[in-house]
């Protein structure tokens, strides 16, 4: 059976102050009221890692993530940070490949790919993003579907069976990112079934079936149960609504 997962993305958001004392509700919050099934993480800001690290330590559902790592080991890479220091914060998970470091910081799928295995050979687990433009999705789903797709086959099929098993990806479509315009859930069920059957035909069924894919876009409290229903929906990838303990939980509590 696959992991369920309600990772959030603080993104650029929180002073450390601020973020210490929503790290704390969240983490009290899901002793009382997470699923034990459900996998809680929270993607802080890099300078939040440490102070959210040592209230997460004794946290049984609740990790973080980084939002992004060098493919560098280590070195001359001025403001960037290696997977090695990440981990030595307590980190046990990183966001790679989301559409906005695609967008505004030109991470291409091969540099992706370059981080992913970075990432895997210091045992950190990459939460890895794909998603469709509005232009894309324009021209039809299955346009939308090929794209998606496509990333995944650039960045990621390069990976053994092995590897692959228990991966985490996030679907996340462009259009809905903070934008308040969810995918309905049955385009998200849809994409993440052929994501799902596009790691199949790459890895068998066994594999895929083994991958929690997360969905991402304008996820709130109203509308996370409906998409979460969807039986390839393992999840999901909350921007916005995990900068609130309670919005972030009564997510987590959505399956
Ligand atoms: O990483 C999270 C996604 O970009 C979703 O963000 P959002 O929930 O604010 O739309």
């Amino acid at each position: 059976m696959r992991n369920k997962i309600v990772a959030g993305n603080w993104k650029m958001n929180k002073t450390l102050e601020e973020g210490k004392i929503l790290a704390s509700e969240v983490v009290n919050m899901a002793a009382d009221e997470a699923p034990s099934d459900v996998t809680v993480i929270m993607g802080t800001p890099a300078i939040h890692m440490d102070a959210v690290g040592k209230l997460v330590k004794d946290a049984a559902n609740v990790a973080i993530a980084a939002q992004d790592c060098s493919a560098h080991e280590a070195g001359a890479y001025t403001g960037e940070i290696s997977v090695s220091q990440i981990k030595s914060v307590g980190a046990k998970y990183v966001i790679l490949g989301h559409s906005e470091r695609r967008e505004y910081h030109n991470e291409s799928n091969e540099l992706l790919a370059a981080k992913v295995d970075t990432a895997l050979a210091a045992d950190l687990k990459p939460i890895f993003c794909c998603g469709e433009a509005l232009e894309t999705r324009e021209q039809g789903d299955d346009v939308a579907y090929k794209f998606v797709c496509d990333q995944l086959t650039a960045s990621l099929f390069h990976l053994s069976a092995e590897v692959m098993t228990n991966f985490i990806i996030a679907y996340e479509p462009i259009w809905a990112i903070g934008t308040g315009k969810t995918a309905s859930a049955e385009q998200a069920q849809l994409m993440h079934a052929e994501i799902r059957k596009h790691i199949a035909a790459k890895y068998g069924q066994e594999v895929a079936d083994s991958v929690s894919i997360l969905y991402g876009g304008s996820c709130k409290p109203s509308n996370a149960n409906e998409i979460f229903a969807g039986a390839d929906v393992d999840g999901g990838l909350i921007g916005g609504a995990s900068l609130a303990s309670r919005d972030f939980i009564d997510i987590v509590k959505s399956f």
